[in-house]
């Protein structure tokens, strides 16, 4: 991938914070409580982060501002099997590119399921008319693993000169696989297409050109590939795994 240039379909973000209830969960977390201003200047960004930092949340609430469902899926897909997303999307003025982009696909891990069953829906709606599956595979993606509907989802739906809004994509796939969604990944940004994504993969991580955003520490920060600490530690345990697991079980 070139290096970063703007013609993003989210350039950028500022929050609002007065737009918040003084309730919100959000304010509690540090990293959202001192985010005043974000830029998305390449056409890859990743959050990376603790457990709990915050990038779901801020993920999410990107993609409800632009106009996704809460759980996930295409911008026409209108679904809700829980209310629990964030208020933090009422308190974002998203900075929107020049161009739009012809498509887009929020997913998120934990309610890929809710997305298959919605699939399956707008495929017997459809019956008769167009065949609905084609634009996923040709088949339904509960009919599928986990990791295999994941990357059927990529391969089938995901197109050039659109955006792309991910949270923890690796979470079902094998690192092999994680290696195709990298390609896949860089390919795409490469024809127009924006990615902002959640991850704890250091094979991900690793797409070159990309702008990591670091949630730890108390601020929003970027990063390079080898400050992160998903490779450190990754590093750290196959250079040092007898070491460290002799210091670990010792202590
Ligand atoms: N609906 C909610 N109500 C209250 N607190 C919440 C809610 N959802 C998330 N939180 C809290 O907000 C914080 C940030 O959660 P978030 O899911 O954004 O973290 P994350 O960085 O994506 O973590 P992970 O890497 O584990 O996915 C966590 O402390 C979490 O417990």
């Amino acid at each position: 991938m070139d290096s970063c240039f703007s013609t993003n379909y989210i350039t950028g973000l500022e929050v609002l914070r007065d737009q918040l209830p003084a309730d919100s969960y959000t304010l509690a977390i540090p990293a959202l409580r001192s985010l005043e201003n974000l830029d998305f200047p390449c056409p890859v960004t990743f959050f990376t982060g603790e457990n709990g930092s915050g990038k779901s949340t801020l993920l999410e609430a990107v993609a409800v501002a632009y106009g996704f469902n809460p759980e996930g899926g295409t911008r026409n897909f209108q679904f809700s099997t829980r209310d629990t997303h964030s208020d933090f999307s009422s308190a974002l003025r998203l900075r929107k590119g020049v161009k739009k982009p012809q498509d887009g696909f929020f997913l998120r891990a934990e309610s890929f399921y809710n997305v298959a069953s919605k699939v399956d829906d707008y495929a017997a709606e459809s019956i008769g008319r167009i065949n609905y599956l084609d634009y996923y595979g040709g088949r339904s993606l509960h009919c599928q693993s986990h990791g295999e509907s994941f990357l059927a989802l990529m391969q089938n739906r995901f197109h050039g000169n659109s955006i792309f809004i991910l949270d923890e994509p690796e979470a079902a796939l094998s690192p092999q696989r994680q290696l195709t969604a990298l390609l896949m990944i860089g390919r795409l940004a490469k024809e127009g297409s924006q990615f902002i994504i959640a991850t704890h993969s250091p094979i991900l991580l690793g797409l070159p050109g990309a702008q990591i955003l670091c949630f730890d520490d108390g601020d929003l920060h970027p990063i390079t590939y080898e400050e992160t600490e998903v490779y450190q530690v990754m590093e750290m345990f196959i250079n040092s795994r007898k070491v460290l697991l002799e210091k670990l079980f010792s202590d």
